[in-house]
């Protein structure tokens, strides 16, 4: 197996699983990151994305994952995962691979970016979902980052770099720092669901206060980094502060697993809708208080002269 990573897989070529004789056609490049490169490829014209692995020991922990979840949820869904195998690279060398369904979708800094903020309270109910699933599976995230969540039409969610999932009460097995608890002194490195949501709160400053949070991480001596910084960021945030209460819950670590913290959020989004229905604009009340009286007055016109 390979030590180094410099694969490199170019638009056209098509690569032959080892073991299992798969064939794929590689179209381009997705995205790469510390753990291999995600190729969009095709197959007996559908689309998948493959995974090649830049070690083999790591894309092999994330396959064994991939493949527990997957042997959790066979009823009634999607499958994620669709195939394993070697590779042999153009330099001549194997790479461990694996198939995966293609997410057709943006980032999630890019689909708030082109949607706008409003679609912000759904995606989040909508991650917050997936994150239940997981938990409810026995596992946590871990890894939750901007970077790990694409978002579909209509606000859908997935995550994609399983590299850091974790078993519940085992170490968390890959992070990054800012969405780190043990970073900002808010709890330990061991895999709960509480992690995860500590982690999605962070996220949620990221998408809006990228900068102060940043610049936050710079300031702070180690001692002094505390949720209690991020939380200020979420309450001088102007679309941060409606969900300000929430946040600190969730870094507090107050909400029992995600489905409790998700019923919270949708709370949240309800009353904020019960908000927006009180400030119709007056235009539009004009306009339903003028067809009442115009059907009224039509009935009422009917009536005299059919009786
Ligand atoms: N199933 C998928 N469908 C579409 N795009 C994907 C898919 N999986 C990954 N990608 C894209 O490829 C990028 C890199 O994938 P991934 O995060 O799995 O790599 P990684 O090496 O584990 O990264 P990291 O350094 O964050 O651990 C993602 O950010 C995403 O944009």
């Amino acid at each position: 197996m390979a030590t180094s990573f410099k694969i490199d897989l170019r638009h056209g070529m098509v690569v032959t699983g080892k073991w299992k004789n798969g064939r794929y056609r590689i179209e381009r490049l997705l995205g790469e990151g510390a753990n291999g490169k995600v190729y969009l490829v095709q197959r007996d014209r559908n689309w998948f994305a493959l995974k090649v692995g830049s070690d083999a020991i790591d894309l092999q922990s994330e396959i064994n994952v991939l493949q527990s979840i997957a042997k959790q949820k066979r009823q009634g869904h999607e499958p994620f995962l669709f195939d394993v195998d070697d590779l042999y690279g153009p330099d001549g060398r194997e790479y461990p691979f694996y198939i995966m369904r293609y997410v057709l979708g943006s980032t999630l800094a890019d689909y708030l970016k082109k949607q706008g903020a409003e679609w912000f309270p759904l995606v989040g109910l909508n991650l917050l979902g997936k994150l239940a699933k997981l938990h409810h599976a026995g596992w946590v995230f871990g890894d939750l980052k901007v970077e790990n969540v694409l978002v579909a039409d209509y606000g859908h969610v997935e995550l994609v770099d399983y590299g850091g999932v974790t078993a519940v009460g085992k170490s968390i097995r890959q992070f990054t720092e800012i969405y780190d608890r043990g970073y900002w002194n808010g709890g330990s490195r061991s895999a709960d669901a509480k992690y995860d949501l500590f982690s999605f709160g962070v996220l949620c400053i990221q998408l809006y206060e990228a900068k102060r949070l940043h610049q936050l991480t710079k300031e702070l001596l180690p001692q002094n980094r505390s949720a209690a910084e991020l939380i200020q960021i979420a309450e001088e945030s102007p679309v941060l502060r409606p969900v300000a209460g929430w946040l600190r819950k969730a870094f507090d670590g107050q909400f029992t697993d995600a489905g409790d913290a998700a019923e919270a959020w949708r709370m949240l989004m309800h009353r904020r809708d019960t908000h927006r229905t009180s400030a119709t604009p007056a235009w539009l009340k004009g306009l339903v208080a003028t067809s009442a009286v115009l059907l009224a007055t039509t009935v009422f016109w009917l009536l005299r002269n059919v009786l």
